[in-house]
């Protein structure tokens, strides 16, 4: 395994969570509300082509998510790479300044909201690092299958560069979303160790079966590598069906003692092929509540929404939870 010791990563997630009174509220969908907003993201860097064309956009939906009730925004940097940039004609400098300005943006609708509200809450902004299939964009992270010329350090030189940027734009966290196979983990924790990142992690997968993680790895040994990493503060889901959520929670809690996220779409299928969701194959508003408090008993403590949920999600999740 490799991921070494250092300051404890979890006891900063610890405190935050006992600030926020045991538990807190994650954002929702950024791309689902950059298109509501009338941004079209049918493009290889999805959302993160806002950090180029519509920059104000992306800080109008962290503000809403904020204004909503979320604890933790996430940035617009799940689909940006510095490769990806490069596709598109920009240098590495100008793809660098890119990743930087993804944390820079969030750290600014955080520091409006502070200034505008009465009530504190403690906000974390965390880092996105989508998976190298997200990079890809055709639809692999939700299946895992990278195909045997993708070794691992395919992926740590892949992450490595990119990593390091976003680590020292000063998030508060750094979000592994969507992680998709076991490989992709073990990738990250020891790039983690390697690089000696002091910004605490969370390893996030996604499943389309509530029992492995979307390649069909065991999410049992997907738990288990980020929780033998000191530097993983948590350890959750994301992506995936409501109806799903429960059972994983179970199977998370039985390797780790790390808190537990969980922030599921909405449960509508997703068309690779289309790259669009199915609409009317989801759970309403009022459903994906009805799952909170299961969700909160069951041993997870950060809660929020993936894609095609909205503001009106997270303020639903904010009052059921209410934490703070
Ligand atoms: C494919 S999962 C997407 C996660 C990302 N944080 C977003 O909401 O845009
Ligand atoms: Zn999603």
């Amino acid at each position: 395994m490799g991921c070494g010791s250092g300051e404890d990563p979890t006891a900063v997630m610890r405190e935050f969570l006992r600030e926020a009174g045991g538990c807190a509220v994650i954002d929702g969908g950024l791309a689902t509300e950059l298109e509501a907003h009338g941004a079209n993201l049918n493009d290889p860097l999805w959302s993160a082509k806002c950090l180029i064309s519509s920059p104000h956009l992306i800080a109008k939906v962290h503000l809403d998510y904020l204004e909503a009730g979320a604890n933790i925004i996430i940035t617009a940097s799940y689909q940006a790479t510095i490769q990806g940039f490069e596709s598109k004609g920009f240098s590495r400098e100008e793809g660098e300044a890119l990743l930087q300005k993804s944390v820079e943006i969030a750290q600014e609708a955080r520091n409006i909201f502070v200034k505008a509200s009465s009530r504190k809450r403690p906000i974390l902004v965390a880092a996105s690092v989508g998976s190298y299939g997200a990079y890809l964009a055709d639809g692999s992270e939700y299946s895992g299958e990278y195909g045997d010329a993708v070794t691992l350090e395919t992926l740590k030189d892949f992450h490595r560069r990119r990593l390091q940027v976003l680590a020292e734009a000063g998030p508060d966290l750094i979000a592994f979303e969507t992680i998709p196979n076991k490989l992709e983990a073990q990738a990250y924790a020891e790039l983690l160790e390697e690089n000696d990142i002091k910004i605490p992690a969370w390893f996030s997968f996604n499943s389309k079966d509530g029992v492995n993680v979307v390649s069909g790895d065991s999410l049992l040994d997907c738990a288990s590598i980020a929780d033998s990493c000191p530097k993983v503060a948590a350890v959750g889901i994301n992506c995936t069906p409501p109806r799903f959520i429960h059972a994983l929670i179970l199977s998370a809690r039985k390797v780790t003692d790390k808190p537990i996220l969980i922030y599921p779409n909405s449960g509508e299928r997703y068309d690779a092929d289309k790259k669009e969701w199915v609409a009317s194959t989801g759970v309403s508003d009022g459903d994906f509540v009805s799952y909170v408090s299961t969700w909160r008993q069951a041993g997870a403590s950060l809660i929020g929404g993936c894609c095609r949920t909205t503001p009106n999600t997270i303020r639903a999740i904010s009052r059921a939870l209410q934490c703070s």
